[in-house]
Formats: C-alpha cells, structure tokens, sequence
C-alpha cells in the first residue's frame, strides 16, 4: 500500500465501540424520542424528517405511529437517513447536559491526532448523521476531536455498502481515490470503497469482535485490531 494522503474513517466499530452506540446511545434516543416529537414536531426540520418515515410506512398520519416506527427501526439498527437525523437531534440533549460522553477507543485519538499533526487530512463517513457525528467527536472521551476533521459525510451522500456512495465521497475531497484509505470494521463496506479505488484497512477490535475475522472472512482487507500500525504518523 502506498502511503495515503488522505483518511476516511467509520465511526461504530473503528473509532468507537459497538456497545457505547448499542447500549447508551440507541436507548437514550428510544426514551427520548416521544418527547423530542411532542416538543419539536411542528419544526420544519423536525417534521421533514417524520414526514419522510410516515411516507415510507404508506402515508401513516399520527406521530405517536411515527414514533413507534422509529423506536422499532431503533430495535433492529436499521440506518435509515431519516432515523440518523432524529437520533442526532435528540443526542444533543444528551451530550448537552452531560449524561455521557462518546466513546473512542485510546489508540484511535492518538493516532488521529498524530495523523492530524503530521498534515494527513481526515473525514468521517458514518450512518450516523453529520450533526451527529460533530456532537460524538465533540465531546469525546478524549474531549473536542471536531478540529482534526476536514469533512463530514453520511448516508445523504448514499449507503455505505455501495461504491457510488465512495465516488461521490472522492469527488468532494478531491484527492484521486487511490490516495484515499478507508477504516472500517464492516467488509461489506470496504468492498464498496475498494470497488471504488480507495485503499481500505478492517479494524477488528476485539472488544467488538470476539472471534477475530481471519483469511476468507477479511475479503482481501488488511486485518488491524487498532489504529496503531495502520499508517505511521510520520508517513
Ligand atoms: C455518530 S452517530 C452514532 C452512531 C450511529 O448511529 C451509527 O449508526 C454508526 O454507524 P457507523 O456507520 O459509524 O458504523
Ligand atoms: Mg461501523
């Protein structure tokens, strides 16, 4: 692999542990969310986005239906753009008045501001919608991380398990897509970046992954169980 010139990180499962998302932040929108629609529901910002699910369900027409939905949609992990948006707008509560921080594994703040310092631009691509992902950088564990990043992509620019959806990403940052490396800790979703032309790295962390994904299962994909290793800083 060439040295990239640019990194394009996942957030669940490469930056962040599963079981943070799973089992503080998913339950906290599921609790939250009757009352964020009661509160916000008539804002135009708001009320795009449960337009956009009650449409998807055929036409339902009352929010408490819509919110069932979602809670639902919460239940199965299901990474539909308008749940991400939501979700995003109820964390900020969360995250306002300090009832938890995000997760970030230790070696992936190191090594992104290691990357950062060396001049290695870096992006994010997750599910989890853009003003999700600056709130989960921005009160991290390891504090405010927004100011490493150059760019924010999430499913608006599309799926995460489709090539196009790299394309459009390379096209915005601009670089060639084979100077771009990809960190995720789903292969579907490297093959997609590969597909692409980007350079790709599966983290396989253990915490996340008990039974480590070896030969067939990695598709191709250098194998790493942390940040540290995949790109020296001084590269
Ligand atoms: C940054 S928002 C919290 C994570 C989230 O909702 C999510 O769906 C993460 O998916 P990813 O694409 O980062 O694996
Ligand atoms: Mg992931």
């Amino acid at each position: 692999m060439s040295a990239p010139k640019a990194i394009l990180t996942d957030i669940e499962g490469t930056t962040s542990s599963i079981s943070f998302v799973k089992d503080v932040l998913f339950p906290y929108a599921r609790r939250a969310l009757p009352r964020f629609v009661e509160m916000h529901g008539k804002e135009p910002a708001v009320r795009k986005w449960l337009d956009t699910v009650a449409t998807d369900n055929g036409g339902m027409c009352s929010d408490h239906m819509v919110v069932e939905v979602l809670q639902g949609w919460i239940d199965e992990d299901r990474k539909h753009t308008a749940l991400k948006a939501l979700q995003g707008m109820v964390w900020a509560d969360g995250y306002r008045s300090a009832d938890f921080t995000a997760h970030i594994y230790p070696d992936a703040a190191e090594m992104l501001q290691a990357w950062h310092a060396a001049g290695l631009p870096l992006y994010v691509y997750s599910s989890g919608s853009v003003p999700a992902q600056r709130l989960f950088f921005g009160h991290s564990d390891a504090g405010d991380l927004t100011p490493l990043f150059s760019g924010w992509f999430d499913t608006e620019i599309g799926g995460k398990r489709e090539a196009q959806s790299y394309r459009n990403i390379v096209d915005s940052i601009g670089l060639p897509a084979g100077e771009i490396l990809f960190l995720s800790d789903v292969v579907e979703e490297l093959d997609a970046a590969r597909e692409a032309g980007l350079q790709t790295a599966l983290l396989d962390r253990r915490e996340d992954y008990p039974q480590p994904r070896e030969g067939e299962a990695t598709h191709g994909h250098p194998r790493h169980e942390s940040f540290s290793g995949i790109v020296p800083a001084a590269s």
